[in-house]
């Protein structure tokens, strides 16, 4: 099976690293000062079980007729437009597309143009890409799971492929349902991190639990709201990693506002508070946390067109 990875990013890099030890046949299309990177040192990658440098095949364009059949997406969410066009010239009539990304509307943009080829797809992982270009595993939780949108069987071929040393893979017939689990509390996170910015533990000690609650309810009520009902396995799994004490979880929207560009912004809580909107739920926490952001992105847009100019 050809398996086109697009992003050699913290996602694309640990999951392909482990793709690639499994022997399996990995492409990664990437930009080009990333293939420059790859082809001089090749895929550095660490894990709390491997550290190890991969060469691997990478490609900035796709030539036409150049079919892949399967393609794991592992971009950020604002590059999502650029990868449906770089991406067309690698699917063909059976290529499946397997987008890695948190929050849902990249799956109803896929869908649009490639249709059935799209499945659903999450991972569950704290990864990096470091200033060395290392992509960084951080914990032991390596996890993928995937699905049929319509809750149809996924190929055998698919999941053979996948289930690698390292991947902790599972199918399921509801990954609509599970996407929308994950992004709630995806979400809530979020609203907690950039909202009250800083580490649960900490917001904890401050006196914010009722707060974290709130918001863990604000975003499964919109989940339920639009037919994802989180489950209550799912509901406590939210509250408990959302409520311990001392723990250092923050998101990864506020990791990327500290580093400057909360880049998925736009895409898990301005997507899930227009989603709000069109079914009547009140998420006063996550709009406060959606202005609190954009404010951000304006003030910094400001400052360093200030500065160009
Ligand atoms: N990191 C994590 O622990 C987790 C992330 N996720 C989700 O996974 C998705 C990917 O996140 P993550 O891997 O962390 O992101 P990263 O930013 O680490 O990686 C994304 C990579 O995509 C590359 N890229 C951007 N545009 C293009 C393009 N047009 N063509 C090819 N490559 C491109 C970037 O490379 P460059 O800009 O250098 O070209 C970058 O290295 C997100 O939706 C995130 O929410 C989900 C679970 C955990
Ligand atoms: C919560 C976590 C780390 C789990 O994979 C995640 O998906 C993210 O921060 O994007």
């Amino acid at each position: 099976m050809r398996i086109l990875i697009v992003g050699a990013g913290a996602t694309g890099g640990a999951f392909g690293a482990r793709l690639i030890q499994a022997g399996r046949d990995v492409t990664f299309l990437v930009r080009e000062h990333r293939a420059e990177q790859l082809r001089s040192d090749g895929l550095a990658f660490s894990a709390p079980d491997v550290t190890t440098r991969l060469d691997v095949r990478c490609i900035t364009s796709v030539a036409q007729g150049d079919v892949y059949d399967l393609i794991i997406v592992a971009v950020k969410a604002p590059a999502l437009d650029a990868v449906i066009g770089t991406i067309r010239p690698a699917v063909g009539d059976d290529t499946l597309i397997l987008p890695l990304l948190n929050g849902m509307r990249h799956i109803e943009s896929l869908v649009e143009v490639f249709g059935a080829r799209v499945l659903g797809g999450l991972v569950k992982i704290v990864a990096t890409l470091d200033r060395n270009a290392q992509a960084v595993q951080l914990t032991t939780l390596s996890s993928m799971t995937l699905g049929r949108l319509d809750g149809g069987d996924v190929p055998d071929a698919v999941r053979e492929a996948l289930d690698v040393p390292g991947i902790h893979l599972s199918v399921s017939g509801d990954i609509i349902g599970r996407l929308w689990e994950k992004w709630a509390f995806i979400a809530a996170a979020g609203v907690v991190s950039c909202l009250f910015r800083g580490e649960v533990g900490d917001i904890l000690e401050a006196g914010g639990e009722e707060q974290i609650l709130r918001a863990i309810e604000e975003c499964e009520r919109v989940a339920a709201a639009a037919g994802h009902t989180v489950g209550r396995h799912g509901h406590e799994g939210s509250v408990a990693m959302l409520t311990e004490p001392g723990s250092h979880f923050t998101s990864s929207l506020y990791r990327d506002l500290r580093l400057g560009d909360p880049l998925e912004a736009e895409h898990i809580l301005g997507d899930l508070a227009h989603r709000a909107r069109s079914v009547g739920v009140p998420t006063p926490l996550l709009d406060a946390a959606l202005l609190q952001v954009r404010t951000h992105r304006v003030a910094r847009a400001r400052t360093s067109a200030g500065i160009s100019a």
